[in-house]
C-alpha cells in the first residue's frame, strides 16, 4: 500500500508515474495526443482524447511497476494549467474542444476589460494580468460562441474545469466536481486572498457560478476512483497545477526558495510564504500548492522559448541532429565569441513583455561559426532565466525579504551541464539539480502522500529531497555583469524595430 501514482497531464502528452514511499521512480508510461490549430493563434485539445490517454498511461504504469491497484495508496494529479473545458453534467461529454493555455482568441475580450478599467481589480484579487493565457475569458468565449451553451449553463446543466477537474470528474464517474487552489488561481475568477471564487469578477466576465468546481487545498481527499477503471477504488489525494507541483516536488516550501523548469519554455517560481506579493518587475502572483486552508503564494515568470531554441537549431538550422548534440557543439568553442542570440520568436515574456519583439543574432564576426551560434543559443536560455531571477530577487528585497540564494532546476534541458554551469555563473548562486528530475509528478505524488498519511509533514519531505549535482558559480561578478549588460543591449535591438 505504500506506492503513489502521479497523473501528469501535460500540454503535449499524458504521463503516469509510480513512486515508492521514498519518492523513487518505479515505473512510468507516456502517450502523446493531438494538437489542433483550427485558426492562427488558436490551440485546442480533445478532452476525451486526453482522458483516454491519461487512463491508458495510468493502467500501463501500474502494470509496468508489477503492482496491483490495491498497492497504490493514493493518486496525485498535476496538469497543464489554464486549459479550459466545458462539459455536460448528464452525459460527461465536452460541449466543445478544450481551449489550450496558448490560445490567443480572447485577446479582444481582454482588451475590452482593460479599456473599461478593470485590470487593477483583477490584478489585486487574482494576482494575474488580463491576458488570454488565463481560463476566465476562455470560458466566457465558450458560453458566448457554442450554440445553446449559456442557456444550458444557466440551467445548471454544464460544468467548467481545468484538466485536473476534468480528470477527477471522469475518474470518479461524474461524482466529484472539484479543483485545488493552485489551479483555481489561474482562472481570473478566484480571489487568492480569501481562497474562493469571486462574484464581482464572475459578473464582469458574465459567468454563472453554478459552472464552477469546489475548491480545496492541494493535499486533500478529493474522492475515490470508480473501481472499474483501475482495478480498485483508489483515493485521489492531491492536485496541483504543474508548475506549482514542481515547486512542491523541489521541496521549495518556504519564502525565498525558487525553482526553474527548463522545458520547451521555462517556468520560474519563487515561494513567498503566506504573503501575497505584487511584482513591480513584470511577474505574476499565483497560489502555491497548499497543504491546509492557509493561503500560500509564489511569484512566477516564464520564458517562451527555452529548450525550443535547441529544437530550432536542430529543425530550423540543421546544426545538430538531436537535442543532446548541442552540448558537444557548444563546448567545442571556449565561449560564444561575442555572439548573442535573442530567441524572441514569439515576442518576449517576463520581465520584458513585448509581443512585437522578434529574434536576432548579433555580434557576428568573420570568425563566428555554427559552434558559436549554438553556444549563444544555449546561453540565451540562461540569460532569459537570469533576467527573471533578478526580477524576482528585486521584488523579494523590495518586500523586505532576501534575494534568492539557490536555484533548483528540472525539466528536459536541465540535463545540459554546460547550460547549468553558465546559469550558475551568470546568477552568482548555486544551481542545484535533484536526483529525481520528474519533480512535477513527484510534487503531485507528495501531496497525495501527505493527505493519505504516508508522510507526517513537510519536514519529512524536505529530508527526502536529494541533490544529484550542485553547480557553483565560477565566473567573476564583473564578467557576469558585463555579459548581462551585453544581453540587455541585444534584447533592446530586438525590440526597437
Ligand atoms: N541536452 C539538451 N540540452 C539542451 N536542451 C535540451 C537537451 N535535451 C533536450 N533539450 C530540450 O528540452 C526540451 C524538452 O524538455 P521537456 O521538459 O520534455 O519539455 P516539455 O515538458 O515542455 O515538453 C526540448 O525543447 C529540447 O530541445
Ligand atoms: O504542460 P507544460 O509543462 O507545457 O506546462 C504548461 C503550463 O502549466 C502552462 O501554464
Amino acid at each position: 500500500m505504500d506506492y503513489l501514482l502521479a497523473l501528469d497531464q501535460g500540454t503535449s502528452s499524458s504521463r503516469s508515474i509510480v513512486f515508492d514511499a521514498r519518492g523513487r521512480l518505479v515505473a512510468q508510461a507516456q502517450r502523446e495526443f493531438t494538437q489542433h490549430y483550427p485558426q492562427p493563434g488558436w490551440v485546442e485539445h480533445d478532452a476525451m482524447e486526453i482522458w483516454q490517454s491519461q487512463l491508458a498511461t495510468a493502467r500501463e504504469a501500474i502494470a509496468k511497476a508489477g503492482l496491483r491497484a490495491q498497492d497504490i495508496r493514493s493518486i496525485g494529479i498535476t496538469n497543464q494549467r489554464e486549459t479550459t473545458v466545458l462539459w455536460n453534467r448528464a452525459t460527461g461529454q465536452p460541449i466543445h474542444a478544450a481551449i489550450v493555455w496558448q490560445d490567443r482568441r480572447t485577446e479582444p475580450l481582454c482588451a475590452r476589460l482593460r479599456d473599461d478599467g478593470h485590470e487593477a481589480l483583477f490584478r489585486q484579487r487574482t494576482g494575474l494580468l488580463l491576458d488570454p493565457y488565463f481560463s476566465g475569458t476562455k470560458l466566457a468565449w465558450l458560453l458566448d460562441h457554442v450554440p445553446g451553451a449559456r442557456e444550458m449553463a444557466e440551467r445548471g446543466e454544464l460544468a467548467f474545469g481545468t484538466m485536473d477537474s476534468w480528470l477527477v470528474w471522469q475518474l470518479t464517474g461524474g461524482e466529484v466536481h472539484a479543483t485545488d487552489v493552485s489551479n483555481a488561481s489561474r482562472t481570473l475568477m478566484f480571489d487568492v486572498h480569501q481562497n474562493r471564487w469571486d462574484e464581482e469578477l464572475l459578473a464582469l466576465l458574465n459567468i454563472p457560478a453554478c459552472l464552477l468546481p469546489e475548491v480545496h487545498p492541494s493535499a486533500h481527499h478529493f474522492g475515490q476512483t470508480a473501481s472499474s477503471l483501475l482495478g480498485a477504488a483508489l483515493s485521489i489525494g492531491g492536485i496541483a497545477g504543474d508548475q506549482q507541483a514542481a515547486l512542491f516536488g523541489q521541496g521549495c516550501f518556504r519564502a525565498g526558495m525558487a525553482k526553474n523548469t527548463y522545458g520547451t519554455g521555462c517556468f520560474m517560481l519563487m515561494h513567498t510564504g503566506g504573503r501575497f506579493e505584487r511584482s513591480v518587475n513584470g511577474l505574476i502572483t499565483t497560489s502555491a500548492a497548499q497543504v491546509s486552508s492557509r493561503p500560500e503564494y509564489a511569484l512566477e515568470g516564464s520564458v517562451f522559448i527555452g529548450g525550443a531554441v535547441v529544437q530550432w537549431l536542430r529543425d530550423g538550422l540543421h546544426a545538430i541532429k538531436s537535442s543532446s548534440e548541442v552540448q558537444a557543439l557548444a563546448a567545442s568553442v571556449p565561449d560564444a565569441g561575442g555572439v548573442m542570440l535573442v530567441p524572441a520568436f514569439t515576442g518576449l515574456g517576463a520581465p520584458y513583455w513585448n509581443p512585437e519583439a522578434r529574434g536576432a543574432i548579433v555580434g557576428l564576426s568573420r570568425g563566428s561559426s555554427m559552434a558559436h551560434i549554438a553556444r549563444a543559443a544555449l546561453e540565451s536560455i540562461a540569460f532569459q532565466s537570469a533576467a527573471l531571477l533578478q526580477a524576482m530577487s528585486r521584488d523579494a528585497v523590495a518586500a523586505g525579504g532576501e534575494p534568492v540564494s539557490e536555484l533548483r532546476v528540472d525539466g528536459g534541458a536541465c540535463v545540459n551541464d554546460l547550460l547549468m554551469q553558465f546559469q550558475a555563473d551568470l546568477l552568482g548562486i548555486r544551481v542545484v539539480r535533484p536526483r529525481v528530475i520528474e519533480t512535477t509528478a513527484l510534487g503531485a505524488a507528495c501531496l497525495a502522500g501527505l493527505s493519505s498519511g504516508l508522510y507526517a509533514g513537510l519536514d519529512e519531505l524536505s529530508g527526502q529531497w536529494q541533490a544529484e549535482r550542485v553547480f557553483e558559480p565560477a565566473m567573476s561578478r564583473e564578467r557576469a555583469a558585463e555579459l548581462m549588460a551585453q544581453w540587455e543591449r541585444a534584447v533592446r535591438q530586438t525590440v526597437a524595430r
